[in-house]
């Protein structure tokens, strides 16, 4: 991987996909990229568990928690099933936990923020649907690239 973000928004310009959120970064991956899949879900992180708990394929996970930082999404222990199944990261519209133990791990994470509050584990939500936050609309199947200058989605594979 050679390509960043930038280049990205210099090859496309005013219809580069670019996520306007400022998110954080937690984990010693700082550049990742793959293949979009998707969680939609609020404040219940059973359906993202499961997901990471399958073969993750070097995909990247975007998990539209619909901007609440009331409960923590991901904690280590999820983290860790991402990073073990194959998981190039996590972009998470929401909040994470353990943060200063996934800081320690060979694996990217991007979220809104930090809250010790643990989510509820109903399975609520919907998986591999298309999700929209910070102007960018996450379409499973298309490619994410996730570097220290933002987020952008492209349609064609990113080299
Ligand atoms: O299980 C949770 O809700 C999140 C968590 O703490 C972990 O992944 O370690």
């Amino acid at each position: 991987m050679t390509t960043t973000t930038a280049d990205l928004a210099d090859r496309d310009g005013d219809d580069v996909r670019s996520c306007d959120l400022q998110l954080r970064s937690f984990g010693t991956r700082r550049v990742f990229f793959g293949p979009i899949r998707t969680v939609r879900c609020f404040q219940d992180n059973a359906l993202l568990k499961k997901l990471l708990s399958e073969p993750g394929e070097g995909g990247v996970l975007v998990v539209d928690g619909a901007g609440s930082v009331h409960t923590a999404l991901v904690g280590d222990l999820i983290a860790e099933l991402g990073r073990s199944h194959g998981w190039s990261g996590i972009v998470v519209n929401g909040a994470i936990r353990d943060s200063a133990v996934i800081d320690g791990m060979e694996f990217g994470i991007k979220a809104l923020g930090t809250n010790p509050r643990k989510s509820s584990k109903t399975g609520a939500g919907e998986a591999d649907v298309p999700v929209e936050f910070g102007g960018v609309r996450f379409v499973p199947g298309e490619y994410l690239l996730s570097d220290h200058d933002g987020v952008v989605v492209s349609r064609t594979p990113i080299e």
